[in-house]
């Protein structure tokens, strides 16, 4: 049976076409997609480099490139071009497969002879060589095949090597960049066997078995199922993560795990996405009348999963399995269930009057005794007074006495016994009161459990999870970033009963963030270690990014009002360049500096909304850090970074009231401006006033 698979550039390149054109691609790819075993509709071209490579006529124009294997009967989309581009393409070009990873390649072989006759005349005045202390076994171990071979021992300087990178097959630059980078042949294959399929290299590659290849290559080329599939494509071209997986996150995703499995990595590194594809895995492989919950943090992160979820699995009976709600709501409705009345939920703002009252007499503030019942009490889910007696109270700061433990335990038996009169409730202590309710019933509502943004949860949003679902295989993937984490909740997974020993996997490529931006941005975090929520060390070596753009702009004024007119002269001049106004995001620290700069770009013409607005609201997006969780941006500009404001000192305990808390607040603070600034695809602006914040690289 003949295969169709289409290569990410095709993709690429079609979603830039103008319409008509894209109106002839499809129809081109349906008669070849329903009839293309005849093989009639493609066109041998006489002086190709790569025999197997045919043209597929679109318009008269336009023409598609389609690898056609002499071997089996796969045939790659490769490209979609402009008539001479497409001829010149195929003149120059030529596939292979990867001799140690398997996957398939491409090279510019015409562009290859130019350089190596240039590099040839370079090196007859040379006696050192780049490569020198590299043997060919080596590289070929690497993957670096005999063409490549007698160009590389022409290499005097590691500019050649730059230049060479649109020329080879990807691979094998990135082969010869780690060891020219120093690695030796071990370590640059530790990097190299990353980007594989499998968990582990083919034992043998046949050089001819294209459809293998691209088997092995799922970052780069996927089979179609049919034409269904083909056109659910074609109809979102500009959401690649849908259909090319970097290697990684398909292995992390489309497998079996034993138990609970987490993915960590850097900002951008797709793990929502991996998430994602995790759920449309379990779902297409069902076996349970229990459905799958797909959970986050929040109201907007959840609309953002739904619909990231609707583009992704198409069969309506799958989705049907798939319940998408944050985790709030999911409490809610257990809570709700089990007493049979609505509980009424309530922010701190709503419930600190209530708890000043209350605690009167205690000698503590509202907002104190709340935040102690919520951040010791709930969160070590203490029962009675003497726990609470004997409880750590890490990073609340300040010691407190027994005396003074008792008067808070008092306290707080008396607000939330008002609570429960006028049946208030605060977010966290339903979702504590749901994980008792399953605990105590038996009930396990879902099969699987799949959770995003898993740093930031408190333990009762925990407790609650290890509750929704029935230990056992593939019960909990979770997806976080210990470097992200921007509230107050240090979760030790293994003292909540779910351990993912062994079944962590992290991911490192960058698909959101140039790499200038991401250099600049892991300097804001810091060196201080972090612990991830496995209790080991999570670094971000070997993060990194093949995206490469400006360096992010810092600019210093003496006064907010300056600082205000050039970050409206900056948004103007995004504007103009054509950046869409909703991908435009600006981040402050605080509510009260967003509303101003909402307020002075208003003043100033530009249409602005709130961070969580939906898509289809006008405007350029601004809020404050912590609204900037798990979006991103074209463009992106955090104003306000003064050293009075970044960190912001009234939400960092004093350091000689406790260190360790002091220390915690401040790498909070730090994480809240790297994730502000990691939203950014293509531009990252950050301003001033005053003196800078301590933590601007
Ligand atoms: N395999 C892929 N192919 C194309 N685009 C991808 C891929 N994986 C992720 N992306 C894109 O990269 C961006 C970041 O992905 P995602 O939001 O999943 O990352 P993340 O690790 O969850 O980020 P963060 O932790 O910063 O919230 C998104 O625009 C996503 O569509």
């Amino acid at each position: 049976m003949p295969q169709l698979a289409i290569d990410k550039d095709f993709l690429q390149r079609y979603a830039k076409l103008d319409k008509r054109v894209q109106k002839a691609v499809d129809e081109a790819l349906h008669k070849f997609a329903t009839n293309y075993y005849a093989g009639g509709h493609l066109e041998k071209i006489a002086d190709a480099r790569d025999p197997r490579v045919r043209t597929l006529r679109i318009t008269q124009g336009y023409r598609g490139v389609v690898l056609a294997p002499e071997k089996g009967d796969t045939y790659l989309l490769v490209t979609v071009l402009p008539h001479d581009d497409a001829y010149a393409y195929i003149r120059n070009k030529r596939f292979s497969v990867n001799q140690a990873l398997g996957v398939l390649e491409v090279r510019d072989e015409a562009g290859l002879e130019t350089m190596s006759g240039v590099l040839a005349s370079v090196a007859e005045t040379t006696e050192t060589r780049l490569f020198d202390h590299v043997p060919d076994k080596h590289l070929l171990q690497l993957g670096v095949d005999q063409q490549v071979l007698s160009i590389v021992r022409l290499l005097t300087d590691e500019a050649h090597l730059d230049a060479l990178e649109a020329l080879l097959p990807q691979a094998q630059h990135n082969a010869l960049v780690a060891l020219a980078s120093g690695m030796t042949v071990e370590e640059a294959w530790e990097q190299l066997s990353r980007d594989l399929a499998e968990e582990s290299a083919p034992e043998q590659v046949d050089p001819d078995d294209l459809t293998a290849a691209i088997r092995r290559s799922p970052d780069r080329a996927v089979f179609v199922e049919g034409p269904e599939s083909l056109r659910e494509l074609l109809e979102a071209p500009f959401d690649l993560w849908r259909v090319f997986l970097h290697p990684q996150q398909r292995r992390i995703a489309y497998r079996d795990y034993n138990g609970p499995a987490m993915v960590t990595g850097g900002a951008g590194t797709g793990k929502t996405v991996t998430a994602l594809h995790r759920v449309a895995h379990l779902a297409a492989r069902y076996d349970s009348g229990r459905p799958i919950l797909l959970t986050t943090f929040t109201k907007s992160l959840d609309a953002a999963l739904r619909a990231q979820l609707e583009l992704l699995v198409k069969d309506p009976g799958q989705r049907d399995r798939v319940d998408v709600r944050n985790l709030d709501k999911v409490a809610y409705q257990v809570v709700a269930e089990d007493r049979g009345t609505d509980p009424k939920p309530c922010r701190a703002t709503v419930l600190e009057p209530l708890w000043d009252e209350a605690g009167a007499d205690s000698g503590f503030s509202g907002a104190f005794l709340l935040t102690e019942w919520e951040q010791v009490i709930l969160a070590q889910n203490l029962r009675t007074e003497r726990d609470y007696l004997e409880a750590p109270r890490r990073g609340r700061g300040g010691r407190l006495g027994p005396d003074q433990r008792r008067r808070v335990w008092r306290a707080v038996l008396a607000a939330t016994g008002r609570m429960a009169e006028s049946n208030l409730w605060s977010f966290t202590q339903i979702a504590a009161e749901a994980a008792d309710i399953l605990d105590r019933t038996g009930q396990r509502r879902y099969r699987h459990v799949v959770v995003d943004e898993a740093q930031d949860l408190h333990p009762a949003k925990w407790r609650l999870v290890r509750a929704l679902v029935a230990e056992g295989p593939d019960d909990l993937f979770l997806a976080g970033d210990p470097h992200q984490r921007i509230y107050d909740h240090r979760v030790s997974l293994n003292s909540l009963g779910i351990s993912v020993r062994g079944r962590s996997r992290r991911l490192t490529v960058s698909y959101r963030s140039t790499q200038e931006i991401l250099s600049w941005a892991v300097r804001v975090l810091g060196a201080a270690p972090v612990t991830g929520l496995d209790d080991l060390a999570d670094g971000l070596d070997s993060y990194t990014s093949p995206l490469h753009g400006r360096r992010p702009v810092v600019r210093g004024f003496a006064d907010r009002g300056a600082e205000l007119d050039a970050l409206v002269d900056q948004v103007e001049e995004w504007l103009t360049q054509g950046v869409e106004a909703a991908s435009i995001g600006i981040a402050a620290r605080t509510r009260l500096l967003s509303d101003e700069v909402a307020e002075r770009l208003r003043e100033a013409g530009v249409d602005c909304c709130s961070l969580t607005d939906r898509p289809g609201v006008p405007g350029v997006r601004v809020g404050t850090m912590h609204g900037m969780k798990g979006l991103e941006f074209r463009c992106v500009a955090v104003v306000g970074v003064d050293a009075d404001l970044v960190p912001y000192t009234a939400q960092v305990t004093d350091r000689a009231e406790d260190p360790v808390a002091h220390g915690h607040d401040l790498q909070r603070e730090r994480n809240l401006l790297f994730v502000s600034c990691t939203r950014a695809r293509d531009a990252l602006y950050v301003s001033y006033s005053g003196e800078p914040s301590p933590f601007l690289p």
